[in-house]
């Protein structure tokens, strides 16, 4: 069943109407300003062309982890001011709320043509528990539900999910169509060796994924804090890096499950703290010194992740090696994305995933040398495992 797209709608449906967009602008800030915006320019073709056909268009996404309760840090405003740099003809404004009737009449407020971001979604308390009143008060925002946010997919909350039972036509965005498209098309059938690569911070979540991936690949390369967890599980000091207690028993199990298909890192870089000019030591991931922290992973490790993954043909990358944000430790990340590039220049077919990872091989300047860089990282990952994905199984399909 065909998901329909903003292409199934007619002029009619758009001219003067009140287009409402879930996008993913969850995007990396940096002092107050938005420090990478590959989401937002990966969403501009859905909203040129709502904006070309007339449409008044609402823009609403989620942006961090705020506590379901405002806080200035995770506010959109910063995200709409990028907004506007990139579309220099059109008006973008900032609305302050996202629910209520604050945020009704910002989108009244809209002349055709024009464009609104409405303030955090996650400030409100029922977003991510898919509250069906916030969902109500979602659809009195729109005519048209237009679900661009890729990135978000795989959650089913009251933005992504709730809101498009309730507001009808509900379709999908270019990007979200330009996404389902490739991924399915280059992983249905992956050609082998297939090598994941995990990394990044958000352990709990990817341990899940770990699990459902595992029989699908020939490797798993694990690097990142997720590494951490599994040392601690080997018995091994980590010191005072980042580790999810709670999930230690899982990454026993995984251990023992995974056998030779799950590498891990060899070596790590320490350092007393997390500073670009902090005295940094490369050590045996059994020598980390219990009062530093593992922010990246070692030469050695990327020397035998580069190797596997030059030999892979199909290559998944999902979540940076190190903290990639405050050099010197980016090295592992950035060693692990011009593997990819040579693999990807050897024929095989290379994916990244998940917005670090894709800020990550942008500054590494490759981003046009891996087949396709993906702006979901945990929906990318569920969508391999063949998971369906509530924000697209909510949408329009065209024999409906
Ligand atoms: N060893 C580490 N210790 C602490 N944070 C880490 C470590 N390795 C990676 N990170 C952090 O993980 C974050 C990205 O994680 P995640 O959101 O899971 O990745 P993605 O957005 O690519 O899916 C980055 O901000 C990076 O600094
Ligand atoms: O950045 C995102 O996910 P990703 O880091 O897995 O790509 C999405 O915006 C989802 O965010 P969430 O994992 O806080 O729900």
């Amino acid at each position: 069943m065909a998901t329909k797209t903003i292409r199934d709608l007619t002029d009619e449906q758009l001219r003067g109407k009140r287009a409402l967009v879930r996008v993913d602008f969850n995007v990396p800030l940096d002092g107050g300003k938005v420090g990478d915006d590959t989401r937002i320019v990966a969403a501009l073709p859905t909203i040129q062309y709502l904006v070309e056909r007339g449409a008044r268009v609402v823009l609403f996404s989620h942006l961090g982890r705020p506590k379901a309760a405002p806080d200035p840090k995770y506010s959109m405003r910063p995200v709409a001011e990028r907004l506007a740099e990139l579309m220099p003809g059109t008006k973008v404004e900032f609305c302050p709320a996202s629910d209520g009737d604050e945020a009704v009449q910002c989108t009244e407020r809209l002349q055709p043509g024009g464009v609104v971001v409405l303030e955090n979604t996650r400030f409100l308390p029922g977003e991510e528990k898919n509250d069906p009143a916030l969902s109500k008060a979602f659809a009195r925002l729109g005519d048209v539900y237009v679900n661009d946010a890729f990135g978000s997919a795989h959650r089913a909350h009251a933005s992504t999910e709730g809101v498009a039972h309730l507001l009808r036509p509900a379709v999908a965005g270019f990007l979200m169509e330009k996404e389902l498209a490739y991924l399915g098309q280059a992983l249905s059938d992956p050609k082998r060796p297939f090598v994941a690569i995990l990394g990044g911070a958000k352990i709990s979540g990817k341990l899940d994924v770990i699990e459902q991936l595992l029989p699908k690949v020939d490797r798993m390369l694990i690097g990142g804090a997720m590494a951490n967890t599994f040392f601690k599980a080997m018995g091994l000091e980590t010191g005072t890096s980042l580790v999810e207690d709670d999930r230690v028993e899982m990454a026993k199990s995984l251990l023992s499950k995974g056998g030779d298909k799950l590498v891990l890192p060899v070596d790590a870089v320490v350092a007393p703290e997390l500073k670009s000019d902090a005295r940094t030591t490369v050590v045996a991931r059994d020598a980390v010194p219990a009062d530093q922290a593992m922010y990246d992973v070692g030469p050695r490790t990327v020397d035998a992740f580069a190797k596997e993954i030059r030999a892979a043909k199909t290559v998944v990358w999902n979540g940076p090696m190190g903290v990639f944000e405050t050099p010197p430790f980016d090295a592992g990340t950035l060693g692990v994305a011009r593997a990819l590039a040579e693999a990807t220049a050897a024929g095989a077919t290379t994916v990244v995933g998940g917005g670090d990872s894709a800020a990550a091989i942008a500054q590494a300047g490759l981003e046009d040398r891996v087949t396709h860089v993906s702006t979901g990282g945990g929906a990318s990952l569920e969508f391999l495992e063949g998971k369906v994905l509530p924000g697209v199984a909510a949408l329009d399909t065209r024999d409906a």
